[in-house]
């Protein structure tokens, strides 16, 4: 049985918007079995994979291997080489431990398992740089993939292709995974993604800083996170950002932390102040807390779309997450709280023995 473990991730860290992911150490898992000695199914099971699941979400997530996000980018990637689905009695236990729509790269992580699942699979053997593209085809901004594939502090930037690949790459997500009704497979095969779609480059972290993630009880599509940002910006507003980040890039490295360059470093003009209209308590949490005010704080701001808030500091982490819990809860609004360190893996495979969780056969190493 292989184990696939990917980390979820915070983007933006401030001025970094689509450029700047964070690794951190929650991770998302699946147990994955193959057993080709058995004979397909293929009126019951067309996609020939079986789907379990545990942990966040378990009574939302829809388990139709043809419908789920991870198993349909699995088999993008398989259809992409010719296979047209899973080999038989495949088995996918997820555990996900990430909570959804709150910013912290559940979608980015079910998509980087999705890749390593089709490749292990199908035994494609596919280069890292290669996963990244196929990432980028259906997760299209490239700071929580990158972060969750390669783990620790990125940057990251996509390349000007030529007109054929880019059109190849913007082709609607719906042609990329395309969503056969009751799995029938429609024969058709999706657009394979242009080579080096998008890069990424490794910033060192300093051991001192850990990330507090407050994560309130609600939900906030990405999507919809986006659609209320502007097309277009203020020279301003992107000489502000581009001057933090910048200095974002090396100071998280300093060792020992500079609280004050680093809390500067993490301002932010364009996603922050449009996305507060979808989170009640964000204008006054990013307005009252700084070094100054909160012993240990080194910056603090909205975790990728929300409406987690990430807040960095190297102590007094109880004392920092009661103040932002207070101020969701004055909006009527709980949160739970957890200290996260950078995964430095990134997503990692491997072989381990035993069964899936509650499969009924008793299934062979892949
Ligand atoms: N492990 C998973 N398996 C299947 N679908 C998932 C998984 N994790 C996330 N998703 C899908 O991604 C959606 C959340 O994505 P998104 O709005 O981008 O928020 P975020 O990535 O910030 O958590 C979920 O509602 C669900 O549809
Ligand atoms: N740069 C993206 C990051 C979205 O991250 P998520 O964890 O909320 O999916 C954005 O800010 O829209």
């Amino acid at each position: 049985m292989h184990l696939i473990k990917v980390p979820c991730s915070s983007a933006n860290i401030g001025p970094g918007f689509d450029v700047i992911g964070l690794a951190l150490s929650m991770y998302l898992e699946l147990r994955v079995s193959v057993d080709e000695t058995s004979p397909a199914d293929a009126s019951n099971n067309p996609l020939n994979c079986t789907v379990t699941y545990t942990g966040v979400g378990a009574e939302d997530i829809d388990l139709n291997p043809a419908n789920n996000l991870l198993t349909r980018t699995a088999l993008y990637v398989l259809r992409c080489h010719n296979q047209r689905a899973f080999p038989p009695q495949t088995h996918v236990h997820i555990h996900n431990p990430i909570p959804l729509g709150r910013g912290l790269g559940s979608s980015g992580a079910a998509v980087v398992a999705g890749v390593l699942l089709g490749n292990v699979v199908g035994k494609l053997n596919l280069s890292q740089p290669r996963l990244l593209d196929f990432c980028l085809m259906v997760e299209r901004h490239p700071d929580n993939v990158a972060a969750a594939l390669y783990g620790g502090f990125v940057g990251t930037y996509l390349n000007e292709l030529d007109p054929d690949d880019m059109a190849r790459k913007e082709v609607p997500l719906s042609e990329v995974l395309p969503q056969p009704a009751g799995g029938v497979d429609t024969g058709l095969t999706p657009p394979i993604p242009p080579e080096n779609i998008g890069h990424y480059r490794r910033f060192d972290w300093a051991k001192e800083i850990k990330a507090l993630a407050i994560i309130p009880d609600f939900e906030v599509s990405t999507a919809k996170a986006r659609e209320v940002l502007p097309k277009s910006y203020t020279r301003q507003d992107m000489i502000f950002n581009l001057q933090r980040l910048a200095l974002l890039t090396t100071v998280l490295s300093d060792s020992p932390p500079n609280p004050d360059l680093i809390y500067s470093a993490m301002q932010d003009k364009i996603h922050q102040p449009y996305r507060k209209t979808l989170i009640p308590a964000l204008p006054a949490i990013l307005s009252s807390m700084s070094p100054t005010s909160h012993k240990g704080l080194l910056g603090i701001c909205l975790s990728g779309a929300g409406p987690t808030i990430l807040a960095l500091a190297t102590e007094n982490f109880d004392a920092i997450a009661g103040v932002i819990v207070q101020h969701f809860k004055d909006e009527g609004i709980t949160c739970e709280w957890k200290v996260l360190e950078p995964a430095e893996d990134g997503a990692t495979i491997r072989e381990v023995p035993g069964d899936v969780p509650g499969y009924r056969t008793s299934l062979k190493t892949v």
